[in-house]
């Protein structure tokens, strides 16, 4: 089988998911920063009622003057409890910020514009024009509006205003479940004695971690040996649990020990493609079972990651309807590089601004895809593209964040 491009390898993982996305109804406190499923529609106006923007008292424009003039306050409408009757010529009603304006008021005097006065008297400073410190009723929203959109995430704005508009729970997209399963005979949880031949498992912990920034929640299926019904067994268990997503580690090279291939395809896997024109990474395999995508991750410990950052990221986020990452940015060589082969090569670099403010990437002198540590020091992966030719330092390049 010919390597793959990446770009294609990529359209050809986002075009095995289903095409409708799963939804679930949340409670309005869960809900913050899911992707609505639908549009939501106001149940109801607001304000539901005219009402004051200001402690002070209701009354008629007419009634006022540009000079003082004394009115008498004939009762109080406060939030919650209005003032029942009617007001008429001379007259004012206490109010309170949010209380309903009464029947016959049309404007709001502020209290600092007010002298209080011996029997429910009091003397206006000021003539407020019609409409002054009233919020009409409807002036926010009316019932049937539409103000948050499908697709849309819910921010602290968004939920306070779908609360007002009556919800108390909203459908989103339910968040893709992925399932983890580490492969190995060597491998070891951290924190254990590891034998002559063993080493500690890794990966699942930065995979994880992607795939929760995501937007994912995780299954970790553990660490299971070199044992092809073992791992069969395993792959069913997670399908049947309903996983969108299952991401295995290790064992997708061709060795006499990398049986993931052979173990999902005795579990029903239909094989889209294996092997990628990428570095490190090469091994990747995709394919599906059932609605399940199955992505089987090289075991190298930076070939996973980069791969969860290219793969996985991409499929969550269309998964759980999130808007693309796009890390992608250019830059400049901070050192000369070689002449590249037929796959696209990720080089782990870091960044640093040169004095004219120049984004600068500086390419690690070792480049081993089982090398954790320079993966940890990397800021970015400088891209060298299929077939590049060698470039100078200053060369224009491309490069992916990786935060
Ligand atoms: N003859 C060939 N050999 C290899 C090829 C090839 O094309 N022809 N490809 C190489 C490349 S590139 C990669 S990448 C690796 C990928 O191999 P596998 O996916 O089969 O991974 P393993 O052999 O199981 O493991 C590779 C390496 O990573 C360690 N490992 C595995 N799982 C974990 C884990 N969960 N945490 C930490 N480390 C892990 C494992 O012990 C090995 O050292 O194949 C090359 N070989
Ligand atoms: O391409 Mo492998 O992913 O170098 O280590």
């Amino acid at each position: 089988m010919a390597l793959l491009p990446v770009d294609e390898a990529l359209r050809r993982l986002l075009a095995l998911a289903p095409a409708e996305r799963r939804t679930e109804s949340v409670s309005l406190d869960m809900a913050h920063g899911r992707i609505l499923a639908e549009d939501v529609r106001a149940l109801l106006t607001h304000p539901a009622f005219d009402n004051s923007a200001m402690d002070g008292y209701a009354g008629r424009h007419e009634d006022f003057s540009k000079t003082a003039v004394e009115l008498t306050v004939i009762g109080q409408s406060a939030a919650g409890r209005g003032f029942t009757g009617r007001l008429g010529a001379g007259e004012v009603v206490r109010i309170f910020t949010g209380a309903p304006i009464p029947e016959g008021a049309d404007c709001v005097l502020a209290q600092e514009d007010a002298e209080r006065l011996a029997n429910d008297r009091i003397r206006a400073h000021f003539s407020p024009p019609k409409g002054r410190h009233i919020r009409p009723k409807g002036q926010d929203f009316a019932k049937g509006d539409v103000i948050v959109h499908a697709g849309e995430s819910m921010t602290p704005a968004r939920l306070t205003v779908a609360a007002a508009m009556n919800h108390p729970s909203l459908s989103v997209v339910a968040r893709p479940k992925v399932a983890i399963l580490a492969t190995g005979d060597e491998l070891l949880p951290p924190g254990s004695q590891p034998g002559p031949d063993q080493i500690i498992a890794s990966n699942s912990f930065g995979v994880g971690a992607i795939a929760r920034e995501n937007g994912a929640d995780i299954i970790d299926l553990g660490i299971i040996g070199d044992d092809k019904t073992a791992i069969t067994e395993a792959v069913r268990q997670a399908v049947r649990s309903g996983v969108d997503v299952l991401v295995t580690l290790g064992g997708a090279s061709v060795g006499d020990h990398d049986l993931v291939q052979p173990a999902l395809l005795d579990a029903g896997m239909v094989l889209d493609f294996w092997k990628i024109a990428m570095r490190p990474g090469k091994p990747l395999m995709v394919g599906s079972l059932g609605k399940t995508v199955v992505l089987g991750l090289p075991g190298n410990p930076v070939s996973s990651l980069v791969c969860s950052y290219l793969f996985l990221e991409p499929i969550l986020r269309h998964l759980g309807g999130l808007p693309a990452n796009n890390r992608l940015v250019s830059a400049q060589l901070g050192e000369a590089l070689p002449a590249n082969d037929v796959r696209q090569d990720y080089i782990r670099g870091r960044l640093r601004k040169n004095d004219n403010g120049d984004r600068i990437a500086d390419p690690f002198a070792r480049q081993d895809s089982s090398m954790m540590r320079v993966f940890a020091q990397a800021d970015c992966l400088i891209i060298r593209p299929v077939g590049a030719p060698a470039a100078e330092a200053g060369a224009p390049c491309e490069i992916m964040l990786l935060s």
